[in-house]
């Protein structure tokens, strides 16, 4: 599996008390599969990517992207292990607003310690691949939301990861937007052989993964696993 989580508990201080956001949480994506993950507001989604991306150490669990063992790594591992394995697509482009599009995707393989020169191959296929070859010279305040989130996966996929994980990349786009998005999320997933986990609450973009898992109560057991037909015959969503 290129990313598993196992038996991952993570708490955050709440005044006297601890509030678990993951309580004994598992999951494996394997190579070229494009897991949802669905859930009322507060369930723990955005905790499980953020212990997925590396950037929150669980209390007590698993972590292995990419083969690499994360539990006890320290911090300068972690953030090799992300950079060199983990592509990251949150749910606003963060963008930095003086570079163009194709500067965006650069900056990336600079801090990788690429050579200049692959680089910028790489990042035209890339900026190819994401349909927007026209704009490689254009500022995120030149480019449309869809088009910046596309910038963001384009950026994302730039050190070549295998692992892929996104939070809520729809949430800022129009209903047909945020289906090309996850259209393209999809395609990539599976011609780059990627671990994709993507948080989202649009259930409309269902049919286009792979797998649904649902978050409950920072719990997503295999009870929590629901086929997407399942999902889509009772949608949840009600309370949100
Ligand atoms: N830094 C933090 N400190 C304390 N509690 C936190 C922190 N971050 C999240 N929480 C709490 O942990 C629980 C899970 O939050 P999380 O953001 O993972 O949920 P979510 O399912 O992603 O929610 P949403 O769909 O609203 O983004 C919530 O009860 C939240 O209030």
């Amino acid at each position: 599996m290129t990313l598993r989580i196992d038996d991952v508990v993570l708490t955050y201080p709440d005044g006297d008390r601890t509030l678990t956001a993951l309580d004994h949480v598992d999951l494996d994506v394997a190579r070229g599969e494009f897991t949802a993950v669905v859930g009322p507001s507060g369930s723990g989604k955005s905790s499980l990517l953020a212990v997925a991306a590396m950037l929150l150490t669980p209390d007590s669990g698993r972590v292995t992207v990419a083969g690499h063992d994360v539990s006890g790594a320290s911090p300068a591992a972690r953030t090799r292990i992300r950079r060199d394995h983990v592509g990251v697509v949150f749910q606003q482009s963060n963008l930095l607003s003086s570079l163009t599009a194709l500067e965006q995707l650069l900056v990336m393989a600079h801090i990788s310690g690429a050579s200049p020169r692959a680089a910028a191959v790489r990042a035209r296929e890339l900026l190819i691949a994401v349909d927007l070859a026209d704009k490689e010279h254009k500022r995120p305040h030149q480019l449309s939301g869809g088009e910046r989130q596309r910038v963001n996966i384009a950026r994302a996929l730039m050190n070549r990861p295998e692992v892929l994980l996104v939070d809520e990349p729809t949430s800022a786009l129009d209903h047909e937007r945020g289906i090309r998005i996850v259209s393209l999320l999809a395609g990539l997933t599976r011609e780059n052989g990627l671990a994709t986990v993507m948080v989202t609450h649009d259930l409309g973009t269902l049919p286009l993964v792979d797998r649904v898992l649902t978050m409950a109560d920072a719990r997503l057991s295999e009870d929590g696993r629901k086929t997407k037909a399942d999902l889509l015959a009772a949608p949840m969503g009600a309370g949100e």
